[in-house]
């Protein structure tokens, strides 16, 4: 078994949203690996960073994707840094990865009224988002089979994007 597809970015970029909506245009089920790390830690995101330390975390979020890997069949969102680990990187090689992109300003705007997200709740969300993007968009594009720029696409058009992306 495993998902048809996985759905990465960074935060805001619409995985959950648009990984729903996938998931019930093609019949398939849904699941959310952040939402898995929130049941197993029986607390929320913002309170394991706080708790126990971003490490804690990532190495919750390494183990809780790949069980997801393995034991899901339809559409997996991964958390917006869970391909900061290079094991999970490997371990998506073989699967269809989808990498919903979002640039820095409506990034910030999609995110900025949630308080839930630890990494970017200081001082500067729009330093911290776009430093955060220039880490990361080389990491989500080695691991990426298509990629959809979401900023000026209503989350049913992203959803529409990515189905002919991958029948392309
Ligand atoms: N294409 C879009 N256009 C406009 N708003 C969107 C779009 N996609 C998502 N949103 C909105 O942006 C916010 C963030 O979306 P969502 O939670 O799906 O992102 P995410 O990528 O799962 O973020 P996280 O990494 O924090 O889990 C939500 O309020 C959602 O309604
Ligand atoms: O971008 C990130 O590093 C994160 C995104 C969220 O999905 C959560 O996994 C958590 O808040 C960390
Ligand atoms: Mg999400």
């Amino acid at each position: 078994m495993s998902p048809r597809f996985v759905v990465v970015g960074p935060p805001g970029a619409g995985k959950t949203t648009v990984s729903e909506l996938l998931a019930a245009r093609l019949g398939l089920s849904f699941r959310d690996v952040d939402a898995d790390i929130v049941e197993l830690a029986g607390k929320p995101i913002s309170d394991i960073f706080t708790d126990d330390g971003e490490p804690v975390f990532r190495a919750m979020e390494e183990e809780a994707v790949a069980k997801a890997l393995v034991e899901h069949e339809g559409v997996l969102a991964l958390g917006g840094g869970a391909i900061l680990s290079a094991t999970t990187r490997e371990r998506l090689r073989e699967h269809n990865v989808v990498f919903l992109n979002v640039g820095m300003a409506e990034g910030v705007r999609r995110t900025g009224l949630a308080t839930n997200r630890p990494l970017l709740s200081g001082v500067n969300p729009r330093a911290t988002f776009k430093a955060l993007l220039d880490a990361r968009l080389p990491l989500y594009r080695e691991v990426a089979t298509v990629e959809v720029l979401t900023d000026s696409l209503a989350p049913q058009q992203v959803a529409d994007a990515v189905i002919k992306g991958v029948d392309e």
